[in-house]
């Protein structure tokens, strides 16, 4: 018994091994993570994976947030993110948590490198999250390249890229009907490096029902939105893009954002907001107009200001850009830019324009077929002031009524300046009060800037008549 009991090693030496081989073992990580670049420790890993991969037959998907032409956006990448958000728990260890200003709940996602073990079907499906580290060095104003990584067995090829992707998308779908948030996309050079968009959450409570608006009005924008989704049938038949072109003009104020944030809620259609001035070339604008999904807004607001975009790529200083002043595309090009674009590819999209200044719009942007509707916001009237006034004060009748109707049937007031007054108290008396001194402060200057209009082109004619030239 003791001969045989001598063939094992005492318990001593047990430990003696045990802990000098996790000390070397701790050396070697130490040595590994401090001298070893985290470059060549990338590539090194990616090639034991590979190697192991090959040995155990493993296949390997990679999705990063450009689309397979490196144009668009990956439409998989942001459903990877959203579908692995709700396969996370307690046995991910390594995981990134966040909360925005608009989010009801702290949000979670894969952190850099940290894995997910999904199944689907029985098969064993593993994630995992990179950030790819030359771009950290590469400029600090770009945010770090990442991508997923999802690797199964490779006799599942067919079932993973038939099935378990579509099911990953479906998913996505349905999270984002399940939480009905809407995303403004605006365009942040800083962020993207002069090419996406920045999605934030978008939670603007405007509705059709809180709308300042006449109601017949009103109900025209309706029945033509409900119109143009019932008509994709109708779209493909006629060889058209499914799109529909809103031109909102009227003085600022009179609620072209608020209807514009209307029309989103009304729809659930996210929101691309595009300064065209910040776009230096076409390819640009092609790059962004490709990147809006399906059943969105993208609005183009202020356009007398932008009706003319110009190549700014090269210049240096002042004086040389107006050298260089180079017209690169107009309005139409835009138009003619998305009707060619959109009409390939995308589902039902809509367009709109805004402007405080229609008489000065490119006259290719007026022409029939252009804009499919224009919608007049003009100054408030009484029935929209009935509307404001139940939004605010939550009455439908009251005694100053009368003489408010009066006053605003003769004062160009916009429903902006008449929220204001109304917010001032919670009290209808007041409130209404406040709004009587508002309108009859506006009536007396409109009333006295009309009087002196009338002095002096009664004096202008005058001077004519006498054949003098003055110029006023
Ligand atoms: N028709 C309206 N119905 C309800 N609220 C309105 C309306 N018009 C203006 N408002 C109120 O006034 C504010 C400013 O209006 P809004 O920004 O929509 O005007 P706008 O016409 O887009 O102005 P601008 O031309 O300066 O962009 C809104 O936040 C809203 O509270």
């Amino acid at each position: 018994m003791e001969d045989y009991l001598k063939l094992f090693p005492s318990n001593a030496s047990v430990l003696a091994a045990y802990s000098s081989i996790s000390t070397s073992w701790v050396l070697l990580k130490t040595a590994y993570d401090q001298i070893i670049p985290r470059k060549l420790q990338d590539f090194l890993v990616s090639k034991f994976k590979y190697y192991f991969s090959r040995q155990k037959s493993y296949a390997t998907f990679i999705i990063d947030p450009a689309d397979s032409c490196g144009i668009g956006r990956n439409e998989l990448f942001d459903a990877s993110r959203a579908y692995l958000s709700t396969k996370i728990g307690p046995r991910n260890r390594k995981i990134k948590i966040g909360k925005s200003e608009q989010q009801k709940n702290v949000s979670t996602a894969i952190a850099e490198g940290g894995n997910i073990r999904d199944t689907f079907q029985g098969i064993t499906i593993t994630w995992t999250y990179y950030l790819q580290d030359q771009q950290r060095n590469d400029s600090k104003s770009k945010p770090p390249k990442s991508y997923y990584e999802i690797t199964f067995d490779s006799k599942h090829w067919s079932k993973v890229h038939n099935e378990y992707l579509i099911h990953v998308l479906n998913t996505h779908k349905a999270l984002m009907q399940k939480e009905k948030v809407l995303k403004l996309y605006t365009r942040l050079d800083f962020y993207y490096g002069n090419k996406g968009w920045k999605p934030v959450d978008f939670h603007h409570p405007a509705s059709f029902d809180t709308l300042a608006l006449d109601p017949e009005l009103k109900k025209s924008i309706i029945d033509d939105l409900d119109r143009f989704l019932e008509r994709k049938e109708f779209y493909k038949r006629v060889g058209k893009a499914w799109k529909r072109g809103y031109l909102l003009y009227g003085p600022p104020g009179t609620g072209k954002s608020t209807l514009i944030a209307a029309m989103a809620n009304y729809l659930n259609f996210n929101i691309y907001d595009l300064e065209l001035a910040s776009i230096s070339c076409d390819t640009d604008l092609r790059k962004l107009l490709l990147t809006i999904t399906n059943r969105s807004i993208l609005i183009i607001e202020d356009i007398d200001c932008n009706s003319e975009v110009h190549d700014r790529s090269k210049t240096i200083n002042v004086k040389e850009e107006k050298q260089h002043y180079r017209k690169t595309f107009t309005l139409s090009t835009l138009l003619n830019c998305i009707d060619g674009l959109w009409s390939s590819c995308g589902e039902a999209r809509i367009i709109v324009f805004t402007t405080n200044h229609k008489e000065v719009l490119d006259p290719a942007l007026l022409r029939p077929g252009r804009m499919d509707m224009h919608i007049h916001m003009s100054y408030c009237t009484i029935k929209a002031f009935r509307v404001l006034a139940f939004n605010y004060l939550g009455i439908h009748e009251h005694k100053l009524y009368q003489e408010i109707d009066g006053l605003i049937e003769n004062t160009n007031v916009t429903p902006a300046s008449l929220a204001e007054e109304l917010t001032k108290s919670d009290d209808a008396d007041v409130a209404l009060g406040e709004v009587v001194n508002f309108l009859k402060r506006k009536k007396r200057e409109q009333e006295q800037q009309i009087e002196e209009k009338n002095k002096k082109s009664k004096l202008k004619r005058k001077i004519k008549n006498r054949g003098l030239f003055l110029n006023f």
